[in-house]
């Protein structure tokens, strides 16, 4: 059955008017009905004083830069009518979802790792409920939006992720987050593998741990796995679809 004859589907034809996104190694095209922006786990944890990977040791000073950026991305992608995701990572407040000894995750999460090393920690760290596993103030979802929870770096492990990208006729990815080199790296990686053509804009996104990791990301992505773009290139890019009475 077509999409267009089930009752009260109302079709947008302006979202279906391709734009084409300047990047590298090449410009890419999009349609804004066909193209969503995952915002990567712009939680407290991650991104913010007296969170997780503060707390861990990890310099976070680049994060305000970051989280501007992003929401710049997401006012222009919301204005052009463009689908916005959140992942959100953590476990239940006991930790089940963490896996215990017999996961690899038990022993490389820097999260469980730090809260073993100060036992005052345990249950602080991306625990659902808590401050630290909320999304940022100034990131706060939208109606409209929509949240994956996850618990392992990618976003599409153990998560409705793809069913929700498949059951909206998504194709592109554009992504934005923290952390460039983890869970934006594996999320973008899955996404590839599961035939989703992946953008990263680099300025949008930040790194946990020395500088040159996050030019490892950009150059894996732009040779290997996906396009990578600036926020004012997706921006502009983005804008020539908005509907002519969004600016009004
Ligand atoms: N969001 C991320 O990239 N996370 C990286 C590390 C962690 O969650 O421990």
């Amino acid at each position: 059955m077509s999409e267009a004859v089930v009752a009260g589907y109302q079709p947008r034809p302006e979202l279906t008017k391709s734009v084409t996104l300047p990047a590298r190694p090449e410009p890419i095209t999009l349609k804004p009905s066909e193209t969503a922006v995952v915002v990567v786990d712009m939680q407290n944890a991650y991104s913010t004083e007296g969170g997780y990977v503060d707390l861990a040791g990890f310099d976070i000073s680049g994060a305000k830069g970051t989280i501007a950026n992003i929401k710049k991305t997401l006012d222009a992608a919301r204005e052009a009518g463009v689908l916005v995701l959140y992942f959100q990572n953590g476990w239940d407040p006991d930790y089940v979802e963490a896996g215990g000894p017999g996961s690899p995750n038990w022993h490389k999460s820097n999260a469980l790792k730090t809260m073993r090393k100060r036992p005052e920690l345990q249950g602080k760290l991306l625990a659902k409920g808590t401050w630290d596993y909320a999304i940022v103030d100034e990131l706060q979802p939208k109606p409209g939006d929509i949240l994956v929870p996850k618990s392992r770096y990618s976003g599409f492990f153990n998560t409705n992720m793809d069913s929700v990208l498949r059951a909206r006729g998504i194709r592109n990815l554009v992504f934005v987050g923290i952390a460039t080199n983890v869970c934006v790296e594996s999320s973008l990686r899955d996404a590839f593998h599961l035939e989703y053509f992946g953008v990263m804009l680099e300025d949008a996104t930040h790194h946990l741990g020395p500088d040159f990791i996050q030019q490892a990301t950009v150059y894996n992505v732009e040779k290997f796995f996906g396009w990578v773009a600036t926020v004012n290139d997706f921006c502009g890019a983005i804008g020539q679809a908005a509907p002519a009475d969004a600016a009004e």
